[in-house]
């Protein structure tokens, strides 16, 4: 579940190799040895095998999978543009390694042949080119299917960026803990299936690292997930205030309620302007509908009902009214839980003036705040950390600082950033997703969550996840509407 940085891992590596019992060259040989076994599961009919090797440790790895699949006698060709650096561990690994290696530019690759890619791993330090980007087009042209150890070259483990060029692997054997570049697109999708290896380094030694970086799995929030206890009341279990557009603009508000509901949320209420009351009330049923277009009904309502969580900004629109509404929401003290999560409307709101919206969050009476931006909202507030080259969980760490509260920066590799510097990458997302309306029901998950007494990091990685995995379910022909219904067994498959 935790993901290391090339520099974490590296550091990581190095503190294994002074502990023991493996040192540096026999972790080398341990990756190996787990990533040949890997091959050989899928792959031991093939007609040969081409063994691409770099510089420096990754390579070392290579010489000795090109070793041990010799060993089994099978076909094995090893390939290097530069050999490794004298008394490194990759210098060993080529020492014992029996097969000579011819030079790269040789190459040639074939279908029916396997390559195995160890040019560059973590290493990665600039955009690959020359004999190295001539035969990763080579093998791209012909076809032939890539193993890539630890990620295939070209990929940066920091980003996921395609550097130059890079591999399109059919498998990723990769050692200990998963990097940014196995979850990150493109990366992710140059990785083919990827296999998580254990090499002999102990557990003890991340704790002692301190990671703040996850794959966002159940594992990471499961355990504050609500459950209502038997004496509980509808009140308690949280109230949910969703605020809705003009009479053409309500369903974005409806799929937030709904969501919210089905996501256990005790009360739900859907706050409507006069002119929309009625097409709302043809649509509600188990929600609760009350008008608020002033300031006066707003305060009212929130003195009145004090709503745990608030969803603001779903086919609401853009305008004075909005910002009003959201700058007002920030200022009043949230009921002793919950939070506020704003979201389309009411973040592109403030693209003339962010540092408003950042000023309002960091009120002392300030309830936590979520904002869930896609990328082009997120350039809308933060347009100086909008360029996609820079990863991009910096760019919503970043943002989350700034901000003063909780980062999802949705896509098909949605980022969850906390203020605090914690950060998670989701892993189960889906493109079934990319259906109008689903980022509303986002929204009304984690305010649900929210609103139950989940914290807004956690409620958020939960809210991702829980909606991807309904997305999941559904499969084919999924539409915003299908995802609060099918929250309930997603939900029922983790609380016990
Ligand atoms: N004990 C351990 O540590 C273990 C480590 N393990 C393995 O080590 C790997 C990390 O090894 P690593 O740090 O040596 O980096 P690696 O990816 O081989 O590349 C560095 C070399 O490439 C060069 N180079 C970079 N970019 C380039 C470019 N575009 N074009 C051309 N050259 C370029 C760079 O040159 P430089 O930048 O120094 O000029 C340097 O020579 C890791 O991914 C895992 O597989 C496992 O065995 C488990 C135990
Ligand atoms: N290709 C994809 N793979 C995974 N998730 C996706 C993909 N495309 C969109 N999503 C997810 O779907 C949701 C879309 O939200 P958003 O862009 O706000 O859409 P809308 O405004 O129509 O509701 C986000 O949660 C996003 O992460
Ligand atoms: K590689």
């Amino acid at each position: 579940m935790e993901v290391l940085t090339p520099e974490e891992m590296s550091a990581i590596d190095r503190r294994a190799a002074e502990a023991g019992p493996f040192d540096g060259y026999h972790l080398m040989r341990n990756a190996g040895a787990v990533a040949a076994a890997e091959i050989l599961v899928r792959f031991a009919d093939a007609a040969g095998f081409d063994v691409l090797c770099g510089p420096g440790n990754n390579g070392g790895d290579g010489y000795v999978v090109a070793r041990l699949l010799a060993e089994r006698g099978l076909d094995v060709r090893l390939l290097a543009a530069v050999p490794p650096r004298k008394g490194s561990d990759a210098a060993r690994a080529a020492d014992d390694c029996p097969l000579a290696a011819r030079p790269l530019d040789a190459f040639r690759p074939a279908p029916d042949r396997i390559v195995v890619d160890a040019l560059f791993g973590a290493g990665l330090s600039r955009p690959v080119s020359g004999a190295e980007a001539a035969a990763i087009a080579g093998v791209a042209a012909a076809g032939a299917r890539v193993v890539a150890l630890d990620l295939p070259s070209g990929i940066s483990s920091d980003s996921g960026q395609v550097m130059g060029a890079a591999f399109d692997a059919a498998l990723t054997v990769t050692f200990f803990r998963k990097k940014p570049g196995h979850l990150l697109y493109p990366g992710r999708a140059r990785c083919g299936e990827t296999v998580l290896a254990d090499i002999g380094i102990a557990g003890a030694l991340l704790e002692a690292a301190g990671t703040t970086l996850w794959e966002n799995l159940p594992a990471l929030w499961r355990s504050a997930l609500p459950t209502a206890g038997p004496d509980t009341h509808k009140y308690n279990r949280g109230h949910v205030a969703v605020f809705s557009g003009g009479p053409t603009s309500t369903g974005a508000a409806r799929l937030a309620a709904r969501a919210a509901a089905r996501s256990g949320a005790g009360a739900v209420t859907l706050l409507s302007p006069a002119s929309a009351l009625m097409v709302n009330a043809m649509h509600l049923t188990a929600i609760m509908l009350r008008r608020a277009e002033t300031v006066t009904e707003v305060e009212q309502f929130l003195a009145d009902r004090r709503p745990a969580a608030i969803v603001l900004g779903p086919g609401f629109g853009v305008g004075d009214w909005v910002r009003t509404l959201a700058l007002l929401l920030l200022r009043q003290a949230a009921a002793e839980r919950g939070g506020l999560v704003l979201d389309a409307d009411a973040i592109s709101a403030f693209a003339a003036n962010p540092g408003e919206l950042f000023d309002a969050a960091r009120g002392e009476t300030a309830p936590p705040l979520v904002l869930t931006p896609h990328e082009g909202e997120f350039a809308r507030l933060f347009p100086d950390l909008a360029e996609r080259e820079g990863s991009k969980i910096v760019r919503a760490r970043r943002a989350a600082e700034r901000a003063g509260g909780v980062m999802v920066l949705k896509g098909a590799d949605t980022v969850i950033a906390s203020p605090d510097g914690r950060a998670a990458i989701n892993g189960n997302g889906t493109a079934f997703l990319a259906t109008a309306g689903s980022g509303d029901v986002l929204a009304g998950i984690i305010a649900g969550l929210l609103a139950q007494g989940m914290p807004a990091f956690e409620a958020s990685c939960a809210g991702v996840w829980l909606h991807a995995e309904a997305a999941r379910l559904f499969g084919p022909g999924l539409i915003a509407e299908d995802l609060p219904e099918l929250l309930p067994e997603v939900l029922a498959g983790l609380i016990d």
